[in-house]
C-alpha cells in the first residue's frame, strides 16, 4: 500500500497562503503531519460542528486545502506546528509533555461556539459566531494560549481558580506573546471579524478590555473560576513591563524556567514574582539589572 509524507498548501481563516505538512494514504489527503522529532505526530481533525472529539481526520482529494471551510483546519494544523516548533527550537521542549506525544486540534466544534480549549488531551477550537469570533484557530496566540495551557498543566499544574487561575491565564497569554510578538493584543487576528483594531485582551493595557493591571483593583468574585480572565491583567502587565524592559529572549528564558521549575498548583501572584526573580537570580545573577526590572515590574503592579 503506497503512503507516505505529503507538502500540501492552504489558505488560513484570514485568507493567508500557508504551507502544510500532510500525508498521502490511498487517494486522500489528511492533516498528519509526520515531520517532527517526536513521538507522535500533529494532526488535525474536525468535529464537523458537532461535539463529539477528536472526530473525524480533516481530509482533501488533492492537497490543496483551498476551500473557505478549511480554514480553520489549515490554521489548527499549521499554528500547531509553529507552536511545536517555538517550545522544541526555544526551549528545548518537546511536545507538551516533554515527551514529543500527538498534539491533536479539531476544529469545527459546536455551533457558533466562541470558545477554544485544553480540554486536558488535546486542544478544541470553536469556528465562533462569525460576529464576536471568526475560527478561533486563526490567530497564532490563540493556539500558543490554548497548547501552553497544556504545558502549563504537565509542569506548575497552577489551579485553574483565582490567583493561580490568573496565573495560568497569564502564562498562557504571555507565551501567546512570545509566538506572535508583533503586538500586544490577544486574539486580535480572530475576534470581531467586522471590527478592525479592538481584540480579546491587551498586555500592555488591561484595563482596554476590562482588566485590572495592579492589585488595587484585583476583582473578588466566584465568576469566571474567582475571574481567573479578569485577574490575568495584573500578571499580564507585569509580564509586558518586564519583556519591554529585558527583552524577549531574556523575557523567555526566565517565563519557561519559573513554569517548570519554581511554580507549583498553588502559587499566587507573589510566588510568581519569586519564582521569576528565582529564575533572574539562576541566569543573570541576583542584583543584575535583568532581575532589578522583574522586581520592579512587579512592584509597579503591587506584587510583592
Ligand atoms: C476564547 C476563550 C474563551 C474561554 C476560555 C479561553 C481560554 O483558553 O482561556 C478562551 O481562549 C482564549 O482566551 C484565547 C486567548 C484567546
Ligand atoms: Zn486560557
Amino acid at each position: 500500500v503506497t503512503a507516505s509524507a505529503t507538502s500540501g498548501y492552504g489558505y488560513g481563516v484570514n485568507g493567508g497562503y500557508k504551507a502544510l505538512n500532510t500525508y498521502y494514504s490511498s487517494g486522500t489527503y489528511y492533516l498528519y503531519d509526520v515531520t517532527k522529532p517526536m513521538s507522535g505526530v500533529i494532526r488535525t481533525t474536525t468535529a464537523k460542528n458537532g461535539t463529539s472529539i477528536p472526530g473525524w481526520y480533516s481530509v482533501d482529494s488533492n492537497n490543496a486545502w483551498t476551500a473557505y471551510s478549511q480554514g480553520a483546519d489549515v490554521d489548527a494544523h499549521y499554528n500547531a506546528g509553529k507552536v511545536y516548533d517555538y517550545y522544541y527550537n526555544t526551549h528545548n521542549r518537546n511536545s507538551y509533555d516533554n515527551s514529543g506525544s500527538t498534539l491533536t486540534s479539531t476544529v469545527h466544534y459546536g455551533s457558533n461556539y466562541n470558545n477554544a480549549f485544553w480540554n486536558g488531551s488535546q486542544m478544541v477550537y470553536g469556528d465562533g459566531d462569525g460576529s464576536t469570533f471568526a475560527p478561533l484557530s486563526g490567530a497564532l496566540d490563540v493556539v500558543a494560549h490554548e497548547l501552553t495551557h497544556a504545558v502549563t498543566e504537565r509542569t506548575a499544574g497552577l489551579q485553574y481558580q483565582y490567583q493561580s487561575g490568573a496565573l495560568n491565564e497569564s502564562m498562557s497569554d504571555v507565551f501567546g506573546y512570545f509566538l506572535d510578538s508583533g503586538d500586544w493584543l490577544m486574539g486580535e487576528d480572530v475576534y470581531t471579524p467586522g471590527v478592525g483594531g479592538d481584540a480579546l485582551r491587551s498586555l500592555s493595557n488591561p484595563e482596554a478590555y476590562g482588566q485590572p493591571s495592579h492589585m488595587n483593583d484585583y476583582v473578588n468574585t466566584s465568576s469566571d473560576n474567582g475571574g481567573v480572565h479578569t485577574n490575568s491583567g495584573i500578571p499580564n502587565k507585569a509580564g509586558y513591563l518586564t519583556i519591554s524592559s529585558i527583552g524577549k529572549s531574556a523575557a523567555e528564558k526566565i517565563y519557561y524556567r519559573a513554569l517548570t521549575v519554581y511554580l507549583t498548583p498553588t502559587s499566587d501572584f507573589s510566588d510568581a514574582r519569586a519564582a521569576l526573580l528565582q529564575s533572574a537570580a539562576d541566569y543573570y545573577g541576583s542584583g543584575s539589572s535583568t532581575y532589578n526590572a522583574v522586581a520592579n515590574a512587579w512592584n509597579q503592579v503591587g506584587v510583592y
